[in-house]
């Protein structure tokens, strides 16, 4: 293995996974710490960890075992993936991650660069835009956990880590890697690590892929990996080899827990022509709804492809929070979504798709998945999946990815005749 990657959420891993394969990398998503060791043909291993809303030093815990085992698998560059909307709290856990991961593989030179300017997320003079709104302006300061209500990601990184907060300004990025290079280098001499780098374009991107080709950690969203697979090819370490993707026939499902904007108008699309079933949080937690009460609702319109959501806006999800506490809250409706996959696929769905970061690992972990084959991307950060020898396909979708009609074309996607 080539490149180690650690995802602090499941969505996450599987956009990064998707840039790799797409970038030429053959590359599997582990769905926590793998107990066993990589097969030998893989070239970037993603370790999907659901660390983005934990405690801190949980996170850091977590994490660094994951890049004890990917240094055991070989890899000499590492890659910490969070979201392009840089979701965390003033605490972490990006920065102190970030710090730890840092302190054990005596990195300098840090890139800090959540851009994917193809889901629209661009960095500029260290501010973090999604399409022409400033993060906190672009609904994520709505976020039910990770509420984002500074776009200065400087200033937002300033406040979780120990050390200081370096920044490669836009007029560098446009002059090139050397240009990049040098002023990733100003940076450290000036005693920063942690480095923000901006970028408006996947060329940026790809600029700061080439100035990184031998810096030990990088961190970002998915798009500071479009260039890194290039540097392997060039030290002519790749094999370019496609795999093969096969989809899967058989009954599917929609689940959604996630709140955001693009979820909540795929959900209201998806409803116009598809049956539902709302889980509202109230029914979680007084129990009224229940695992059994929605597999027999999916069960009995098996051939329609239902969807079960939670997905519900700002304001019912505020007013929820303060009568039952955002954690158990949390806690109690991705218990049910988690519970009701595994039981839907004990009863033979083969094709699950999910919305939400913080849903999708709890499907994933409901389902038992350890490892996931990348196939055809759906829209852009989002692949179709194949668990790793069973007949079981699944997309896991990050909140705000996906155009609205994402749901019908992702249940098509996991589909054997793709
Ligand atoms: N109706 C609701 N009220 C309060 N919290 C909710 C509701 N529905 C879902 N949640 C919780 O909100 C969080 C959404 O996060 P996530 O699944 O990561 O979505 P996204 O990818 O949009 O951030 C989850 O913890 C989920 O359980
Ligand atoms: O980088 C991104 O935007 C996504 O890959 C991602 O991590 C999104 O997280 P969720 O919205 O919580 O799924």
């Amino acid at each position: 293995m080539l490149l180690g990657c650690i995802g602090d959420d499941f969505t996450g891993s599987s956009d990064l996974a998707n840039t790799l394969v797409k970038n030429g990398m053959r590359t599997t998503q582990y769905c926590g710490l793998p107990q066993a060791d990589a097969g030998a043909d893989v070239e970037a291993g993603v370790v999907a960890l659901k660390t983005r809303s934990i405690p801190v030093e949980e996170a850091i815990e977590e994490s660094l075992q994951a890049l004890e085992w990917l240094q055991r698998q070989g890899c000499t560059q590492f890659l910490f993936k969070y979201c392009s909307t840089f979701d965390s709290t003033p605490e972490g856990n990006i920065g102190p991650v970030a710090e730890a991961l840092a302190d054990r593989l005596g990195a300098r030179k840090v890139i800090v660069c959540p851009a994917f300017p193809g889901a629209g997320r661009t960095l500029y003079q260290g501010h973090l835009f999604v399409q022409d709104r400033l993060l906190s302006e672009s609904g994520m300061e709505n976020h039910p956990l990770t509420p984002m209500t500074d776009p200065d990601i400087r200033r937002w990184l300033g406040l979780q880590v120990k050390g200081s907060v370096g920044h490669v300004a836009y007029g560098q990025v446009a002059g090139g890697a050397e240009t990049i290079a040098a002023a990733l280098t100003r940076e450290d001499q000036a005693g920063h690590r942690l480095i923000v780098v901006d970028a408006l374009t996947d060329d940026d991107l790809t600029a700061i892929g080439a100035a990184a080709h031998n810096i030990p950690l990088l961190t970002g969203g998915s798009g500071i990996a479009t260039g890194l697979p290039g540097n392997f090819r060039q030290r002519g370490l790749l094999a370019d080899a496609r795999e093969a993707w096969e989809g899967v026939d058989g009954p599917a499902v929609v689940l959604s827990g996630s709140c955001s904007n693009a979820t909540r108008r795929q959900v209201e699309r998806y409803r116009q022509a598809h049956l539902s079933f709302e889980v509202t949080a109230d029914a979680v937690m007084d129990s009224s709804v229940d695992v059994d009460a929605l597999v027999h609702f999916v069960e009995k319109h098996r051939d329609a492809v239902p969807l079960v959501y939670s997905s519900a806006d700002p304001a019912t999800v505020k007013a929820a929070q303060s009568r039952y506490g955002t954690e158990p809250l949390a806690h109690a409706i991705e218990t049910l979504f988690s519970d009701l996959a595994g039981a839907l696929a004990a009863t033979g769905f083969t094709r699950i798709v999910s919305a939400g970061g913080e849903t999708s690992g709890a499907v994933v972990r409901g389902l038992g998945i350890e490892a996931l084959q990348i196939g055809p991307e759906i829209d852009p950060g989002v692949p179709a999946m194949r668990v790793t020898g069973k007949p079981l396909a699944v997309a896991l979708k990050s909140g705000n990815f996906g155009a609205d009609n994402f749901f019908d074309k992702a249940v098509t996607a996991l589909g054997a005749q793709t």
